[in-house]
């Protein structure tokens, strides 16, 4: 079989299977050779592309080979990554007339995909895990390893930007590595709803049926957006029925709870909460550092001769408490610019170039809320934190909650002075110092300052 032959197979393969079909399964794909021992290979643009065309397609484009080529047994459909080097040169030395349709198919292919495209970053190497994800994690891995479905739905929920997508891309990054032949449909419940509502326009509501339910694990990313939308529910709620009926495995995420997903029906509710839910925390200081380490060392392994002084980590883990992708994009800014002014990344660097996104995370901590906390804590009532009482019972716990006033909030000192009986401007000041130096020389104070200083921020 050579190229030629696959060119002039084209038509004959068109017709088969229609001219939209052709185009969007078809026309992606590039010759990559052809073996003694009658194998074909075909090169797709991606992995999901690959499992669903040799699913689809497979026997019957084994069938048009070998009617040009009867010495060919077999067909095989890989990307890029997959294929040996004389296969990659194949492709690499296409002549230019096939150059336009290779190039040209992956936007006008991915238009029509069933399914979205994965993030090739979003992997399990690069998920750095922590107290507030480790469930998520151990549930993800779980389900990537394949095998008997345990749970099902695996239903993953938390705030924005926590990495929700990055766990749902890398169980099918895992998965379809484990087994290529695996029909992994990812896609947001948004995409599931505008490919519904298609289907029913062009009157092809059984494509639609027919391709959901002839996947053998599907994800639906951001659930909640099929609240409150009647038809879309009702088609979600069968195609979900469908699958689990045939054992397959169903990965869903939300910004919430089950149960707090307002206008979705309670058959689907109660459907979500038929497996495991778990949730992804809100981030700790230790797992932002520790994210920013890993995303440092990522750029590190390319551009060797990046310096970042000691403390910025920290400080930028410290300050953007929001979610993992604005810690992202503040590091990926800080590298830009870095790289523009050609100097290391330092403290001023960071205040220059992030001053608006340090702004915006700025804590919204209140003094109430510390004083509450603090006065918990050692078990005293809020007014005797608050009021003239001197006794050190009382007079510790006061000054552990100024100086963490004076931490996590832009409040003065005069201010915080005001909020604590109307003291001084000086009294507050005192007692962050006296804390500051007792943090040094006492261990069990240190522990319960920063024990605090984490429940107020988590
Ligand atoms: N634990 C983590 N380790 C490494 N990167 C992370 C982690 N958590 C989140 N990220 C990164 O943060 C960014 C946002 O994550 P992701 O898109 O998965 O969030 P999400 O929970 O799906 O958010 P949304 O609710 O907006 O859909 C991504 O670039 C992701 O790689």
């Amino acid at each position: 079989m050579t190229e030629e032959q696959w060119g002039v197979l084209q038509d004959q393969i068109c017709k088969a299977i229609g001219q939209n079909n052709h185009k969007t399964w078809i026309v992606p794909l590039r010759f990559a050779g052809s073996t003694p021992e009658g194998t074909v290979t075909l090169q797709a643009p991606t992995n999901f592309f690959s499992t669903y065309v040799t699913q689809n397609y497979g026997d019957q484009l084994l069938e048009h080979i070998m009617s040009v080529s009867p010495r060919v047994r077999r067909l095989d459909i890989k990307v890029a990554s997959a294929m040996t080097e004389t296969e990659t040169r194949a492709v690499a030395q296409q002549a230019p007339a096939n150059a336009e349709p290779a190039a040209a198919p992956q936007p006008a292919a991915r238009g029509h995909l069933p399914g979205a495209p994965l993030d090739a970053r979003f992997t399990f190497d690069t998920f750095v895990v922590g107290k507030p994800n480790e469930l998520a994690h151990a549930a993800a891995k779980r389900v990537s390893e394949g095998g008997p479905v345990t749970f099902n739905p695996l239903f993953l929920y938390g705030g924005v930007g926590l990495g929700k997508t990055h766990l749902m891309h890398a169980i099918a990054h895992e998965l379809t590595q484990r087994n290529p032949h695996l029909a992994v449909l990812y896609l947001s419940a948004e995409q599931f709803m505008y490919r519904f509502v298609q289907a029913l326009r062009e009157l092809k509501m059984m494509d639609f049926k027919e391709m959901f339910r002839s996947v053998d694990v599907l994800m639906v990313d951001d659930v909640q957006f099929i609240a409150g939308k009647d038809s879309t529910q009702e088609e979600f709620f069968h195609t979900f029925n469908a699958l689990v009926d045939q054992n397959k495995q169903i990965i869903i995420s939300a910004d919430r709870a089950p149960d707090e997903i307002k206008d979705l029906e309670n058959r689907i509710r109660s459907r979500l909460q038929s497996g495991l839910v778990v949730d992804l925390h809100p981030t700790d200081y230790e797992l932002r550092l520790g994210i920013l380490q890993s995303k440092v060392e990522g750029y590190r392994a390319m551009h060797p001769d990046l310096v970042i002084d000691d403390g910025v980590l920290e400080f930028l883990a410290h300050r953007i408490s929001t979610n993992v992708r604005v810690l992202e994009g503040a590091l990926t800014r800080l590298f830009a610019f870095a790289s523009l002014v050609g100097k290391p990344i330092n403290m001023d660097l960071v205040q220059d170039s992030l001053a608006d996104v340090l702004r915006a995370s700025e804590r919204k901590i209140s003094i109430d809320e510390i004083q509450r906390k603090v006065a918990e804590h050692y078990n005293i009532r809020l007014s005797d934190m608050i009021g003239p009482k001197r006794v050190r019972n009382f007079a510790r716990p006061r000054q552990v909650a100024m100086y963490l006033c004076k931490q996590l909030t832009s409040r003065s000192l005069p201010e915080i002075g005001r909020r604590f009986g109307g003291r001084d401007h000086t009294t507050v000041m005192h007692g962050v110092k006296r804390i500051e130096e007792l943090r040094l020389q006492d261990g069990q104070i240190d522990e319960d300052v920063e024990m605090l200083r984490r429940a107020l921020e988590a």
